[in-house]
């Protein structure tokens, strides 16, 4: 299967982007109504108080802040899943969160990654603007040994000591927690000695207090409220019964108000410009041995499962569609032209997908390996858009329909070109598996011996293997190799992610 640009960036670049609609990723969904509750379903979901797209947030914060910059440890790297026990992360935020993003871990996507994609996600489509997502984070194989998480009864001077040893001033730590605390609530449930239980209700099952009188929208309502005395007036780590959990209010009034004043003054533009540079730091602090890539950038024209595989009659054919992101959302004409010449004009699906970033439209084709077979390229024109051209080859292809995975084992099939040398072919295996302590996976890794089949498409020899496998949480991936070189890869779902 050929992934645009590559697998790590086709499959984040697709929950980023595909929000709703044809072919949505099942991301999104999550926190769509903002207000959405996903842990649990139906009326108890709705009932509960609670707030998904405020519970990544806060999960990301609480990975993050026991970074120790000056040492190069820790940060966004979803140790938070092995530190679910400590008193200072208490609360559902953190398993929620994690079993709503363990079945999208795979090989290519660390648990790490959907921690702060879920934070780029809940901002973008939740009233505040895109902070650019770098991917590339790498998860933690336990705890991190430095604790020391804000508590609402933590001290003055140890949380800004807390937030100073993960990079922040005190400034960049008030405007970091207005930003936080724009989204949720405090609940009586894990918190009784912050939110008294005023509000627990049959539609208040956990005794949400929200901070600001929009939980579910990211904007500077929190700030305005708490400035103005309005609303719910920054909420209870402001407003608590209990002084000692006042926590939000000294904080702000550490500087004597004067940054909360200026975020007021700013407006909201402004509110949400500092948001996605503090949000945006906070999400790309990572250890010291991890460098993260560029900002991904979602993709004008994206092909999508492109795959070489066997249709009726042992021809090969090459499938899969073009997804293309327009803002202005006109009809377009879509043309595939193979570095061979050959070309096709290709029909636009009906079915469209909606996306903060535009509409998404669909053009599927499926073409016989004779016509193209000696192409090493295709490029696609899509109306006013600038063409684009993606790399292909055949001489060594994973068949998908002959791929599976079954429970716990997998069976693969390759076909290698005639004259392409099929020496020393092997195939690497890496499943996402539960381990012990987190609920974010661990890689485990199996090999395929591959045996020679008789048949196939003319001019290419089959070859197939299979072997046991742990049982996975999300997408197998099987990499076809040679000498340490990736010749293929194809990823095969572990079950649906998302609901
Ligand atoms: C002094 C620093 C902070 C303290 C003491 C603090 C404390 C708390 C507490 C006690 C809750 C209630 C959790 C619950 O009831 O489930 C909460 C919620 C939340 N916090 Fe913070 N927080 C701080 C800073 C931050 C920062 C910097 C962020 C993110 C940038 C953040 C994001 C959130 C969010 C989004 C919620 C709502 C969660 C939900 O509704 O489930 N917090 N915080």
């Amino acid at each position: 299967m050929f992934y645009y640009p590559n697998p790590q960036v086709s499959q984040l670049e697709h929950i980023l982007v595909d929000n709703w609609g044809a072919y949505a990723s099942n991301f999104s969904s999550a926190i769509t109504p903002c207000t959405r509750y996903v842990t649990e379903i139906g009326e108890a979901a709705d009932n509960s108080g609670r707030t998904t797209s405020a519970q990544w947030l806060r999960v990301v914060f609480h990975d993050f802040v026991t970074a120790d910059v000056g040492a190069g440890t820790g940060g966004v790297d979803a140790s938070i899943g092995f530190e679910t026990f400590r008193e200072e992360n208490k609360g559902s935020a953190f398993n929620d969160s994690f079993t709503f993003w363990r079945p999208f871990v795979n090989e290519f996507v660390p648990m790490a990654d959907l921690v702060a994609l879920g934070t780029v996600m809940s901002v973008n489509l939740c009233g505040g603007k895109y902070i650019p997502f770098r991917p590339g984070r790498v998860d933690a194989l336990g705890a991190d040994p430095t604790t020391g998480v804000p508590e609402p009864g933590t001290s003055l001077e140890e949380t800004l000591e807390e937030f100073e040893r993960a990079g922040l001033n005190q400034t960049e730590a008030i405007v970091l927690t207005a930003c936080g605390h724009t989204l949720g609530s405090v609940h009586h449930s894990g918190f009784p000695e912050v939110s008294d239980n005023s509000t627990v209700s049959e539609n208040n099952t956990n005794g949400g207090i929200n901070f600001d009188s929009t939980r579910g929208m990211f904007d500077s309502r929190v700030v305005q409220e708490y400035i103005d005395g309005s609303g719910n007036r920054g909420g209870s780590l402001v407003t608590s019964f209990n002084e000692t959990s006042r926590s939000d209010l000294r904080l702000y009034e550490s500087d004597s108000n004067a940054t909360m004043k200026t975020l007021y003054t700013q407006g909201e533009d402004g509110f949400l410009d500092m948001c996605v540079d503090l949000l945006g730091r906070m999400i790309d602090t990572v250890p010291a041995h991890v460098t993260l890539q560029d900002a991904i950038q979602p993709m004008s024209i994206k092909p999508i499962n492109v795959t070489w595989d066997i249709a009726e009659n042992s021809r090969l054919v090459l499938s899969g569609k073009v997804r293309i992101l327009d803002q202005a959302g006109q009809d377009k004409t879509v043309t595939i032209t193979f570095s061979n010449g050959y070309k096709e004009a290709l029909t636009i699906e009906n079915a469209t997908g909606t996306s903060v970033f535009g509409e998404t439209q669909f053009a599927p084709f499926m073409i016989d390996h004779s016509r193209i077979g000696a192409s090493s390229s295709f490029s696609i024109g899509a109306g006013g858009l600038a063409a684009e051209t993606f790399d292909i080859q055949d001489s060594y292809l994973i068949i998908p329909s002959l791929s599976t995975v079954n429970g716990t084992s997998v069976k693969m099939t390759i076909a290698a070109k005639k004259g392409a040398n099929d020496s020393g072919l092997s195939a690497r295996i890496t499943v996402p598996t539960a381990q012990p302590l987190t609920l974010g996976p661990k890689s485990s890794l199996a090999e395929i011996k591959l045996q020679r089949l008789s048949g196939g498409p003319s001019g290419f020899v089959l070859w197939q293997g299979d072997t046991d496998i742990e049982q996975p949480t999300g997408a197998v991936s099987i990499r076809l190799m040679r000498d340490g070189e990736t010749l293929d890869t194809l990823l095969l779902d572990g079950g649906v992610a998302g609901w």
